[in-house]
C-alpha cells in the first residue's frame, strides 16, 4: 500500500489512536507517527510498547512538520488541544478528529485552526469498551465505517486525500453534515450506551435487596449492557453534555415507545408485542447480512493480535 501522508502526528494516545497507529503500520500508510499524550505515565506506556515512531514531550514537537494531525482526546478537550497546537502547524497540513460527536467539534475546534490549514473532521463508527494506549489493535476500523463530516467549503482535495487514508485503515467512509451525523449517532450509539448505563445501575440498585443475585445469575443480555456500561466515563461524559439536543430528541422518543411497550404488557396485548419484537429481530438480521456484525460478545477482543 501507498503512503498517504508523510507525517502522522497522533494527539491523545488512547483506544482509537493507538488502534490507527497499528493499522498505519500494518498497511504502510504513514511514514513516520508522532504521538503525544498529556499524562506521562501514558507516554511511558507508549514507549514501552513501541506505539508510535516518537513519543513527544509536548504537542507542539509532535505537530511539527505533520503532514496530518489527528485529535483523539475526548470531545469535551478538543477545542484547548487546537488551540494549543494551532500555532505550531505547518502550511497546507490537514488537522482531522475523531470525535464521537460532530456539530460541536467544528463550532469549537474550527476557529482555532489557522488559514492555510486544512480541518476535515471524521468519525471511525467503532470502538469497544477498554481505553488507553494498550486497548488498540490494528484490525479495528475494518469493513466499518468511517463518517467524513467536512466543513463547508472544505477543500475538496484535502478531503478525499483523508478519504483515502481512512480507506488504507481498512474502513468505508460515507460523507455526512455534521446535524445528521449528531442524529445518527445518537440513535445507534450514543442512546443506547445511555440505555445499558441505566440498565446496569437500575441493576446495582437492585443488588442491594438481591443479595448478588444479579451478578451471580446474570444472562447474555445483562452481559451485553455491562459491556457496554463499562465505557471510558469521561468520554461518554462529554458525548451527552455536547450531542444534547440530538440525544434529548432521540429519548423523548425512546421514552415513548417504552410507554407503548409498558402499556401492551399491561393490557396483555400479546399481539403487540409479538409485532414489535418481528420487527425488530429483522433488524439485527440485516446488520448480520451487511458484515457490521463486530459488536457480538467477545470480551476478549482487546487482545486481538496488534
Ligand atoms: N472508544 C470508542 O469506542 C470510540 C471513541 N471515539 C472518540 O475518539 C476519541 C478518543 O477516544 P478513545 O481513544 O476511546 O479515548 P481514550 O480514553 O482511550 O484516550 C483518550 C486520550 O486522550 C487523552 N486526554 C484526555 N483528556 C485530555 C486533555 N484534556 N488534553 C489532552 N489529552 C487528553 C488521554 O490521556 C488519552 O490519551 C473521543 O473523542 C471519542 O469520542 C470514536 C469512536 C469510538
Ligand atoms: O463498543 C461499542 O459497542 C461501540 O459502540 C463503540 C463505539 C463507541 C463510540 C463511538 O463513537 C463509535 C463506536
Amino acid at each position: 500500500m501507498t503512503v498517504v501522508y508523510e507525517k502522522v502526528a497522533l494527539i491523545g494516545l488512547g483506544l482509537i489512536a493507538s488502534s490507527m497507529f497499528w493499522a498505519m503500520k500494518r498497511g504502510h500508510v504513514a511514514g513516520h507517527v508522532s504521538g503525544y499524550a498529556r499524562s506521562a505515565e501514558t507516554r511511558d506506556t507508549a514507549r514501552r510498547i513501541g506505539l508510535c515512531d516518537t513519543v513527544c514531550d509536548s504537542a507542539e514537537e509532535a505537530v511539527k512538520d505533520a503532514d496530518l494531525v489527528v485529535l483523539a482526546v475526548p470531545v469535551g478537550a478538543m477545542a484547548s488541544v487546537a488551540q494549543a497546537i494551532a500555532p505550531y502547524l505547518k502550511a497546507g497540513a490537514t488537522v482531522t478528529d475523531v470525535g464521537s460527536v460532530k456539530g460541536t467539534v467544528l463550532s469549537a475546534v474550527g476557529p482555532h485552526i489557522p488559514q492555510g490549514v486544512h480541518f476535515v473532521p471524521a468519525h471511525p463508527m467503532a470502538g469497544t469498551e477498554h481505553s488507553g494506549p494498550e486497548s488498540g489493535f490494528a484490525t479495528l476500523f475494518d469493513n466499518r465505517w468511517c463518517l467524513i463530516v467536512p466543513p463547508e467549503g472544505a477543500d475538496e482535495t484535502a478531503v478525499v486525500r483523508l478519504e483515502d487514508y481512512w480507506k488504507a485503515l481498512g474502513a468505508n467512509i460515507e460523507r455526512m453534515d455534521p446535524e445528521h451525523h449528531d442524529l445518527v449517532c445518537a440513535v445507534v450509539s450514543h442512546i443506547p450506551h445511555l440505555i445499558a448505563y441505566t440498565m446496569v445501575g437500575v441493576a446495582d440498585d437492585l443488588q442491594r435487596v438481591t443479595d448478588q443475585e444479579v451478578i451471580r445469575f446474570s444472562a447474555a443480555g445483562f452481559r451485553d449492557f455491562t459491556r457496554i456500561a463499562a465505557s471510558d466515563p469521561t468520554m461518554w461524559r462529554d458525548v451527552f453534555l455536547t450531542n444534547k439536543d440530538a440525544t434529548i430528541e432521540m429519548l423523548g422518543r425512546f421514552t415513548e415507545e417504552l410507554f407503548a411497550l409498558q402499556r401492551a404488557i399491561r393490557t396483555g396485548d400479546g399481539e403487540q408485542l409479538h409485532a414489535y419484537f418481528t420487527r425488530t429481530r429483522a433488524i439485527r438480521r440485516s446488520i448480520l447480512e451487511a458484515g457490521q456484525d463486530t459488536d457480538a460478545p467477545d470480551f476478549g477482543r482487546a487482545k486481538v493480535e496488534r
